[in-house]
């Protein structure tokens, strides 16, 4: 990402709607989704944010600026950064500036990632809340030139969370070692069904449900893939 960058790749912002997955599931919320990532992940649900093979990124992303962002933004309720990996433009001007817009509007901020890059001083400053979901292998092969492999500091971070994608009872166990190897607490790990269907979401959810349990792991639901379906916006 240019490092003088005074606009971010913007793919969509959206308010009124509720956090669907993870620690904060239910919680009413607004989100800013922003280009680019440095992984590949077979089942992205937003590749068009990144993957320019299949998707015109020209018309997916539009640049603003933390200003123009901001404006569509509704002060006081949380803020969902997401991608995307949000953290690849965390050097950008604009993104400075769009933190500390949303800390003028008394916004939480709930950054999603896929963990592979360290946040920067200004999140861990003002009590961000990071998501961090690093991939299984049900992931598949990222791009050569691509490393899955996560930052390792997460734990020291309070208000850090896992947030495991997976399939089965098999990748619920997956998922623990990782976190365990980590060295995340248990209660701060949870998983959730890969999925982009109710009927995909609820099939895999009893094994899914029972695994967790029995690891002493959280789940949750896709709870915005239920309500609404797979769709932008939402
Ligand atoms: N409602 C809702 N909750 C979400 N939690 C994580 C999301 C994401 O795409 O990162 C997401 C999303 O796209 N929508
Ligand atoms: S890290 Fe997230 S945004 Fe990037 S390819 Fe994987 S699922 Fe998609
Ligand atoms: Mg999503």
């Amino acid at each position: 990402m240019p490092g003088g960058a005074t606009t971010l790749p913007v793919s969509e912002v959206f308010t009124n709607t509720i956090q669907g997955e993870g620690p904060r599931a239910g919680m009413a919320c607004q989100f800013v989704r922003l280009g680019g990532c440095n992984l590949s992940c077979s089942w992205c649900d937003s590749a068009y944010t990144w993957d320019a093979s299949r998707y015109s990124l020209r018309a997916e992303l539009t640049p603003m600026t933390a200003t123009e962002i901001a404006a569509q933004l509704t002060p006081g309720l949380p803020v969902v950064l997401s991608g995307g990996e949000p953290l690849l433009h965390q050097n950008s001007p604009a993104f400075r500036q769009l933190i500390h817009q949303l800390t003028m509007m008394n916004c939480d901020v709930h950054v999603e990632t896929n963990g592979t890059l360290a946040p920067p001083a200004l999140l861990l400053s003002r009590e961000t809340t990071f998501i961090v979901s690093p991939k299984l292998g049900n992931a598949g092969d990222h791009k050569s030139s691509q490393s899955p492999q996560p930052w390792m500091g997460w734990p020291r971070i309070a208000r850090a969370h896992l947030k495991f994608v997976v399939a089965d009872a098999d990748d619920v166990g997956e998922a623990v070692a990782r976190a365990d190897a980590m060295g995340m607490p248990r209660r701060r790990t949870w998983v959730m069904p890969l999925g982009t269907t109710t009927e995909e979401l609820l099939e895999r959810w009893p094994g899914i449900a029972r695994a967790a349990a029995d690891h002493y792991i959280n789940a949750s639901q896709r709870l915005h893939v239920l309500a609404w379906g797979d769709r932008k916006g939402t």
